[in-house]
């Protein structure tokens, strides 16, 4: 690769998609905006620990940073967010890891975290949203909330196909809905922004796939289809459809009392599995009230963004949500939250997002030993009560600590 701005590391290996991982593998990583500069070097730093306790040497990571963000208009020029350059680093090394990027709201750029979804084609958001012994939590039973959330990465509202209000453009799509498609219900056509949702076919079964592939390859006993389907019935309505007979022709599910729910044995384990579905609104109640009944969760992408932040908040907060944006060639591991701009340079968050994604990757290239070691590390220091900020603040008793002292007490726990 020719690179103008990025430091290939000497030593390193590429990790090529469908070959056994090398045990010097290049992976590129984006600081991120705001506390990305906190958090990542926290997580590099933990991450290393764990890999050198696990192997003793014989594996290593070989972080190469790539820009994305305001660091990336520092040093390729002032409107250069995500360079074609970085883009290459993230397909080239195929397995990558990011910190969160700021996102203007009204105006000004596009999401840069939706871009990379959609040019790297990362159709998989997975957020495992998993408790942890000793956090704070509003909920009684917080170890009752383990579900795992595959919100779909590239279509729908969150594709930023809109037209902005007063524009040529958006009188031109107007113009079109009314004289053309025979829309009446445009309540104020001469002041509206109009958004795009695309919700499609091959973009569901491939998210409900591989979510089902997961129900199976871990055993769980359920998938919920949650969409808004009874409003949205020609995109989440088609989601839910879609789901579901993705479900009986490719897992051979069987209605269960005339349907539409059905359900299937895990061919691995002969357990039943159950695929059924909630509309999201009465969703996001049933996970705070009943949430035993949920485990693995298929969504479209705005709603599996609420969703992502509400069961996070259930078992301690997006301090520690992780999540990985998968494709069927590359995966970009990023936390569940974003640049939280008040903290930035602060060392006062919580890294454990960012280290359990790393967590998430680590498995992912099934340096299984180093993964556990990760998950020991966070469990003793949360055991310990020395934890930042957000849990303190929650907590009797505890010591806090900083975003890089949290890291350290993880270390020392390993
Ligand atoms: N994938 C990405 O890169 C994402 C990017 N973003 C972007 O981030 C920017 C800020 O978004 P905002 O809505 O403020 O949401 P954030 O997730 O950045 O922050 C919201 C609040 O969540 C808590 N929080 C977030 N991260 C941590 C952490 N590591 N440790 C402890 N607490 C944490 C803080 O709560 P408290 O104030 O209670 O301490 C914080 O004020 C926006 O530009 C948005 O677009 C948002 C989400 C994802
Ligand atoms: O891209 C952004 O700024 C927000 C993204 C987000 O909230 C998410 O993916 O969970
Ligand atoms: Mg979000």
């Amino acid at each position: 690769m020719s690179t103008s701005h990025i430091t290939v590391p000497a030593g390193g290996q590429k990790i090529i998609p469908g070959q056994p991982i090398p045990d010097n593998p290049i992976i590129p990583f984006i600081e991120g905006d705001g506390i990305g500069v906190d958090i990542t070097p926290v997580m590099i730093k933990v991450i290393d620990a764990a890999v050198e306790k696990a192997y003793g040497g014989k594996r290593k990571i070989h972080w190469m940073e790539v820009y994305a963000g305001e660091k990336s208009t520092q040093i390729y020029g002032p409107d250069e967010w995500l360079s074609k350059e970085t883009f290459d680093a993230l397909k080239e090394y195929s397995v990558s890891i990011k910190g969160p990027m700021t996102t203007p709201v009204g105006g000004g750029i596009r999401s840069l975290n939706v871009a990379l979804r959609q040019e790297l084609d990362l159709y998989q958001c997975v957020r495992p949203i998993q408790y942890f012994k000793g956090v704070p939590s509003p909920l009684k039973n917080p170890e009752l909330t383990n579900m795992v959330i595959f919100r779909e990465n590239t279509e729908d509202i969150y594709a930023g196909i809109e037209w902005q209000e007063g524009s040529e453009q958006v009188k031109k799509v107007i113009a079109f809905l009314q004289n053309e498609m025979g829309v009446k219900k445009i309540r104020f056509p001469e002041t509206s922004g109009i958004g795009i949702k695309p919700v499609s076919v091959e973009g569901t079964q491939r998210l409900v796939r591989a979510a089902l592939k997961y129900v199976i390859d871990n055993d769980r006993k359920s998938l919920t289809i949650v969409h808004k389907g009874n409003i949205m019935k020609f995109t989440e309505g088609l989601f839910r459809d879609v789901a579901y007979e993705l479900a009986q022709k490719e897992f051979g599910a069987q209605p269960i009392d005339g349907g539409p729910w059905c359900k299937f044995k895990n061919p691995n384990t002969g357990r039943e599995i159950v695929v059924k579905d909630a509309i999201a609104d009465a969703f996001l109640q049933q996970i705070l009230l009943r949430p035993a009944e949920y485990d693995v969760i298929a969504t479209t992408n705005l709603n599996g963004d609420y969703i992502s932040d509400a069961l996070a908040a259930q078992v301690g907060g997006i301090g520690i949500a992780p999540g990985a944006n998968i494709s069927d060639q590359y995966a970009c591991f990023e936390a569940t939250h974003g640049t939280a701009p008040k903290y930035a340079g602060l060392d006062k968050v919580n890294p454990g997002s960012l280290i359990l994604s790393a967590e998430m990757m680590l498995r992912f290239m099934k340096w299984t030993e180093a993964a556990d070691l990760v998950i020991k590390g966070m469990e003793a220091a949360i055991g310990d009560k020395v934890v930042t900020y957000d849990f303190a603040r929650l907590m009797e008793g505890a010591q806090e600590v900083s975003c890089s002292a949290f890291g350290d007490a993880m270390i020392a726990r390993m």
